[in-house]
């Protein structure tokens, strides 16, 4: 069988983020299937194909990347209580509302956040689900994926030291640790996919170090590498954080996580926001990814991660929007914009020596992180840049729209970062366009965020 051809056409710039960051002028795309079949000047392409994608007007970039999100927390966002909270306060206040969360609230809110991160521009996201009661699985997520049409990298996560043996979460939301890895065990053997142009690769993800077990930290390292899978945790986000280490293992963030076999290229970790120097040379050394998440980072006032300085020793670094309780959104074009902004911000010399300013951290360093960073961080060799052979992941932008008045004209790359951040007039995930002029192809919206508002109430009521 032939497989259905889309041809973009047109475009006025094609930023392929390819190795020497062509951004080619007049250009059109073709895609076979689910992968990319040829790039370059329109002149050169094909005219017709099975579909046409009239691309005058817009600027092509390949899908965004998401390496860190909370899709469940959709269902909590701006809750009076935890808005001015740094995180652990911030924590003690959600746990007992996420404690009702239900199986279709975990695939309603995940849809939710799937349709954001979609419109925004993103073709493949992370999910962190580490909370699982009253019978909600990981399952749940990935039927969401699979409905809306996101690449996906579901993450099992987990907490199971309670506070009654000193963690932080209630002892009614953690589970047993043979269950934990049990449950892991069998989302890998169901959904798993190493293949090329997967759309579900699961990964194993115990919550943060004060939420899980050290023991359980190493079964789990143990089981991801049985199973070809990748590892991902919370790390270093603030100075309590630090301070529990500290206390309670003796250890920075990076000797604990290091002691446990916890770094290394098929790890990355959420935050990192005080790695110290020894932290960054050993993520450099070992090449483990880190997740940076400005807004969150921002929003819980964690501090700045120091970004330049993780880039410039070689670290993976790709970009999260973190949970939408603590962003609370999850536009991951808006999330470069705005890793970008924190990168320039202190024209004073950091802890670390690095010379803040406009031009440490241009508009083209947040979009490389937010496509190739991301897909190194995942581990992945098929997205994060256009080529013939890669998988048809492209967001496309209309410039002619009001925030990109008078700036797209003069760089129309430069102003997806520094003009307002836009969604979407078309995204294509895999060959399939799942944007299509403005409005998400895959399922209705205005039905969803009915439910999801109503799930909200009930969640939010439910603890009350
Ligand atoms: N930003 C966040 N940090 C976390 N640490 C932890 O254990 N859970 C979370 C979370 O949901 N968000």
């Amino acid at each position: 069988m032939t497989e259905p051809t889309l041809l973009i056409r047109d475009a006025d710039v094609v930023a392929t983020m390819d190795d020497e960051r062509r951004e080619l002028p007049r250009a059109s795309v073709l895609i076979r299937g689910r992968a990319i079949e040829a790039i370059g000047p329109a002149s050169d392409l094909p005219r017709e194909a099975d579909e046409v994608i009239d691309a005058r007007g817009h600027v092509v970039i390949p899908g965004l990347v998401n390496t860190h999100h909370h899709m469940y927390q959709s269902l909590t966002r701006a809750i009076p209580a935890a808005q001015n909270a740094e995180l652990f306060g911030w924590l003690r206040t959600l746990y007992p509302i996420w404690a009702g969360l239900t199986p279709e609230m975990a695939r309603v809110s995940a849809q939710v956040a799937m349709a954001e991160l979609l419109l925004s521009g993103c073709t493949t996201s992370s999910d962190h689900l580490y909370l699982y009661p009253n019978g909600v699985r990981l399952d749940d997520t990935i039927e969401a994926a699979a409905s809306i049409g996101l690449r996906f990298h579901p993450t099992r996560g987990s907490m199971s030291v309670g506070e009654s043996a000193g963690g932080l979460p209630p002892d009614h939301l953690v589970e047993r640790e043979d269950a934990i890895l049990h449950d892991t065990r069998r989302v890998i053997e169901t959904f798993h996919d190493p293949s090329r142009h997967a759309m579900v690769r699961v990964g194993v993800a115990p919550c943060s170090p004060f939420s899980v077990s050290p023991g359980l930290m190493r079964d789990a390292a143990a089981l991801a590498r049985a199973t070809g899978t990748r590892l991902h945790t919370h790390l270093a986000e603030n100075d309590h954080d630090l301070a529990y280490s500290r206390d309670k293992f003796g250890q920075t963030p990076t000797e604990y996580a290091e002691s446990l076999g916890w770094l290394g290229e098929d790890v990355w970790h959420a935050h990192c926001v005080k790695l110290d120097a020894h932290g960054i040379a050993r993520f450099a050394a070992t090449g483990t990814g880190v997740a940076h998440c400005p807004c969150s980072n921002m929003r819980l006032a964690s501090g700045i991660a120091p970004v330049q300085r993780m880039r410039a020793s070689g670290v993976p670094v790709g970009l999260g929007v973190d949970g939408s309780a603590s962003n609370d959104a999850a536009h991951l074009l808006n999330e470069a914009r705005q890793a970008m902004l924190l990168g320039r911000v202190g024209r004073s010399l950091d802890a670390f020596g690095c010379d803040h300013g406009p031009a440490e951290f241009t508009a083209r360093d947040a979009l490389d992180i937010a496509t190739r960073g991301g897909a190194r961080v995942l581990g992945r060799d098929d997205i994060g840049h256009l080529a013939p052979g890669m998988s048809a992941d492209l967001a496309l932008f209309d410039t002619r729209t009001l925030g990109f008045a008078g700036g797209a004209v003069h760089d129309p790359v430069g102003a997806l970062l520094l003009c307002a951040s836009a969604t979407t007039a078309y995204t294509v995930v895999n060959g399939r366009v799942v944007v299509r002029e403005g409005r998400l192809a895959t399922l209705e919206l205005e039905p969803l965020l009915e439910r999801h508002n109503a799930l909200a109430r009930q969640l939010a009521n439910r603890s009350a």
